[in-house]
Order: structure tokens, then C-alpha cells, then sequence
């Protein structure tokens, strides 16, 4: 009574048939414009409100946070994430999600988030891109490979201080990982298990993604049994020293800190520190090339600031209105995770009018804030002055969500904010990136999924001022 209306479901079935598995985002647009901001979809037989607009987001993730920022149980992301244990990110909106996340923001600014020795290990990665691209100069090159390595490798540095070559086993199997498997969820095979529960032990797709799952927890396991031979207690060096120290800490009553559980956290933060960065850096190149003023204009912003530097630091950023206008355009255009995370209401609820019971599932559609009509200058068009006022300075507007909003919004902001800066400075100061010639038409219609990104392309490397 008085929940939000919808397309009518068939029973057991739900909606399926009228969404695109492949990519549902323009579907939940329409049916926004039919039924409104807020309306209702079947899961299976599961009660389940999409959220759309600015307005009704903050109403429910910001305004009403603790109705609306449980999770769900019992999807394909559950199962695959929560194996062994209940993690943070896929938690719900209880005490142990609250520790582990105060635990992880709190470890991420010790580790030096925010300060200079961040910095300094994103920058020896840089180093590695550089020297990457610098032998592949003149040639056409997939960079899908590259920046994932790149972004998973700092996140390695930072949760166990592992920094993996990138012909390695290891650093080739998270690449796959990460790359399979974020295409799953949410995806074709994610909803074939999402609505039809009594598919989910056939040898179908889906299968792979579990089996992907246990081999990066095996790494992760060897990661520990080698951080047990190593570590000094009391003086941690990276996550896992900080985790065990914790542990240790608590003594072994305590049921919210367990090894099981760290390598869930791991797991959340590996995986959540590298797709979303790395195809938001695989956006921003598919871009630059095919917006050749755009690229020229922020070499011109660099080669100011960083006049007579070595090395760009975070700090530039504040001189580069224009760069930092084009990164948040990037992140708004690629919307990365366009559906966020899933949530789930703690309690009976009401929102925009409608009665919201406990335990729907709540889809943040954040793709339909960061295109929104009325938030935006230019709400379809790949352009900077989204983020410019008249005097040609930076704004963020409240519409830019790509971190979600509320106490559940992603905690790797900052992190990802520098990592994001720095890779862009650094590479185009030294190199221009060129659209191949015999490539045609850049497609730039994303691969839906938890996380989306550009079809493959290849991009030509040139050092500046050699042509
Ligand atoms: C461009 C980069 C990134 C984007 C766009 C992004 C986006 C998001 C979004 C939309 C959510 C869901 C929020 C919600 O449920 O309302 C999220 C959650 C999360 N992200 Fe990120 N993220 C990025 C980078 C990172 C990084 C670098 C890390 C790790 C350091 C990280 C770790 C996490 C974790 C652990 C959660 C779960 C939070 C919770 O449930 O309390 N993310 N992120």
C-alpha cells in the first residue's frame, strides 16, 4: 500500500523482461520518465525502488541515512564477497560495518593518506607507467592492461607492500580478476542469478566468478602467512600490519576482528581501489585522444604550474582549475559505477510520499544525478565547463556524485582523487596521446556492469615536442 508504482511484474519473474540484462541504464531512464524519481521493480519476487534525481538520492542516502544504508543479502555480489565472512562494504548497517570502516579510514590516513608519503608511493608507480609508455613510443598500444596493473599494484603497496612486477603471475591474475568479474554483477549473468535463484548451482558463467573469487583469496592468504614472518607488532607497514595489530589489540574474545574477516576487507578494498580507478583513467584517455583541444589545453595548464618542477604534487592541483575541471568531467561522463552499491532499508520508511517497508533493495541510480537535466550546463556533452564559473574557476556541483553520498559513500575518495590527478599531470606532461588514424570512429558507449568502462581501443604514444 502507497509503495512506490512500477512496471508490473510477472510472479516469481519480476520485472526481467523489461530490462535489458545487457545494459539497463537507458530502460531505468525511461521508466524514470513514466512512473517518476521514485518507482518500483522486482528482483525475482524481491521488492526493490530505484532512486533517481538529486533530490530524492539525498533524501534517502543523506537525510534518512539510517533507513536507507543497509545492503542486501542473497545476490550474486553477496555470495561472492562474502564467502567466509560478512567484509565491510557488503555489510550491513551494523556495529561491525562501523568499526571496520572507522578502522579503514582511520588506517588509510595513518598509512599517509592525505599527506606526503601517499604521494610518494603513487608516484613510483607513475614512474613504472612512464617507463612503459617511453618503450612503446611510436606504437599503438591497448592501455586496458596497463592501468589496471597500475592501479592494482598501489593498492598491493598499500594493503601488504607487495609491489608486483607487471609481467608477474600475480599482478596478470588480479588484472583478469578484476576485469571478469566486475562485468558480471549487475550484468548479464548477475541478473540471470539475481532473479532466477534456482539456476545458481548450473555450470553457467556465473561459475567463474566464485571460482575467481577463492584464487585471489588464496593470494591474500599467502600475503598473510608471509606479514606473520615479517611483521614487527606495534609498527605496522602497511593494512594487514595495522589489521593483525588490531586483532591483537582486541584479544581473542572479540568476534568483529577475525583473519577471515580481514581477508574480506582486503578483498573490498583491492577491488574497490582498482576497477573504479582504473577505468575512469581508460575513460579519460578515450577522451583526451578524441578531444585533441581539450588534451592541448591541459598541457598548456601543466607546463605552467609545474614550470622548473621535477615531479607534480597534489598541492598543484589548486592552480589547475582547467585540469581539475577536466577530471570531474571525465568522472561524470564515465560514471563508473553508475547503479553505486546496492543498499537496503533498515526499517519501515517512507520517501518522496511513498511507504518504503524493511528490507527493500534500493538501487542509487547515480548515472541519472550525474546527467541529470536542470543540474548541468551541458548534461549530455563531453565538456569541461560543467566544472568552470564565468572567471574560468573551478566548481564542484552538488550533482557531482560519483562517490555516492551518506555514510556509506565511497572511502577511497581521497585516495582516488590524488591517484586520478597525478597519473593525468604526469603523463601529459611528458606524452601525447594520439586516436590512431586507421581506428575509425571511436565508440564511446560504455560496458555496463558494478563497474562500467570503454570498449577496448588503442591509443598511439608520442613524446611531446617531437613532432
Ligand atoms: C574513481 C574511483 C572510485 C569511485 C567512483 C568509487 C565509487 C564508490 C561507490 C559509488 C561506492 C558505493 C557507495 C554507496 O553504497 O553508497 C563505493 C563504496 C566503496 N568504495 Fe569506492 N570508489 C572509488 C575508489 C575507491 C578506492 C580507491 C577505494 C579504496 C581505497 C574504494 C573503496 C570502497 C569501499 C571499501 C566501499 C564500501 C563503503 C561502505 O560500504 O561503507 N573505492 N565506492
Amino acid at each position: 500500500k502507497n509503495f512506490p508504482s512500477g512496471p508490473r511484474p510477472i510472479p516469481m519473474l519480476g520485472n526481467v523482461l523489461q530490462l535489458n540484462l545487457m545494459n539497463p541504464i537507458a530502460d531505468l531512464e525511461r521508466l524514470a520518465k513514466q512512473y517518476g524519481n521514485v518507482y518500483s521493480l522486482f528482483i525475482g519476487p524481491r521488492p526493490t525502488v530505484v532512486i533517481n534525481g538529486l533530490h530524492a538520492l539525498k533524501e534517502a542516502l543523506v537525510n534518512k541515512a539510517a533507513a536507507f544504508s543497509g545492503r542486501p543479502e542473497n545476490l550474486m555480489i553477496n555470495h561472492a564477497f562474502q564467502e567466509k565472512a560478512p567484509g565491510m562494504a557488503m555489510a550491513g548497517f551494523n556495529s561491525s560495518w562501523k568499526e571496520h570502516r572507522r578502522f579503514g579510514v582511520m588506517t588509510m590516513r595513518n598509512l599517509g593518506l592525505g599527506k606526503q608519503s601517499m604521494e610518494v608511493k603513487i608516484l613510483t608507480e607513475i614512474r613504472r607507467i612512464i617507463t612503459h609508455l617511453e618503450q612503446s613510443v611510436g606504437k599503438d598500444i591497448d592501455p586496458h592492461l596497463l592501468f589496471h596493473n597500475a592501479m592494482s599494484s598501489i593498492m598491493c603497496q598499500v594493503l601488504f607492500a607487495k609491489q608486483f612486477d607487471y609481467d608477474s603471475e600475480q599482478i596478470k591474475f588480479f588484472t583478469e580478476y578484476f576485469h571478469e568479474t566486475s562485468k558480471q554483477f549487475n550484468g548479464f549473468w548477475g541478473m540471470i542469478y539475481d532473479f532466477f535463484p534456482m539456476l545458481r548451482s548450473l555450470p553457467l558463467p556465473f561459475q567463474k566468478t566464485f571460482k575467481l573469487f577463492r584464487a585471489a583469496r588464496g593470494i591474500y592468504l599467502e600475503m598473510l602467512a608471509d606479514c606473520k614472518w615479517t611483521r614487527d607488532p606495534g609498527k605496522p607497514k602497511h593494512f594487514m600490519d595495522c589489521y593483525l595489530d588490531e586483532m591483537e589489540k582486541r584479544g581473542d574474545n572479540d568476534v568483529s576482528f577475525y583473519e577471515d574477516q580481514m581477508c574480506a576487507v582486503i578483498t573490498e578494498f583491492h577491488y574497490g581501489g582498482t576497477d573504479t580507478t582504473a577505468n575512469t583513467l581508460l575513460t579519460a584517455w578515450l577522451y583526451l585522444m578524441n578531444y585533441p583541444h581539450i588534451q592541448e589545453k591541459c598541457q598548456l595548464e601543466i607546463d605552467t604550474v609545474l614550470d622548473g618542477k621535477d615531479e607534480a604534487s597534489f598541492e598543484d592541483r589548486n592552480q589547475m582549475p582547467y585540469v581539475q575541471a577536466v577530471i570531474h568531467e571525465i568522472q561524470r561522463i564515465c560514471s563508473v559505477a553508475p547503479l553505486s552499491l546496492y543498499h537496503r532499508t533498515t526499517q519501515d520508511t517512507e520517501l518522496m510520499g511513498f511507504t518504503i517497508p524493511r528490507g527493500t533493495i534500493i538501487i542509487p541510480n547515480l548515472s541519472s544525478v550525474l546527467f541529470e537535466e536542470g543540474q548541468w550546463k551541458y548534461p549530455r556533452e563531453f565538456n569541461p565547463e560543467n566544472f568552470l564559473n564565468e572567471e574560468g574557476e573551478f566548481v564542484r556541483p552538488e550533482a557531482f556524485v560519483p562517490f555516492s553520498i551518506g555514510p556509506r559513500m565511497c572511502p577511497g575518495e581521497a585516495l582516488a582523487r590524488m591517484e586520478l590527478f597525478l597519473v593525468l599531470v604526469s603523463l601529459l606532461r611528458k606524452f601525447k596521446f594520439i586516436w590512431p588514424e586507421d581506428a575509425g570512429e571511436p565508440d564511446f558507449t560504455s560496458i555496463f556492469g558494478l563497474t562500467q568502462s570503454p570498449k577496448p581501443y588503442y591509443m598511439k604514444v608520442q613524446l611531446r615536442g617531437t613532432d
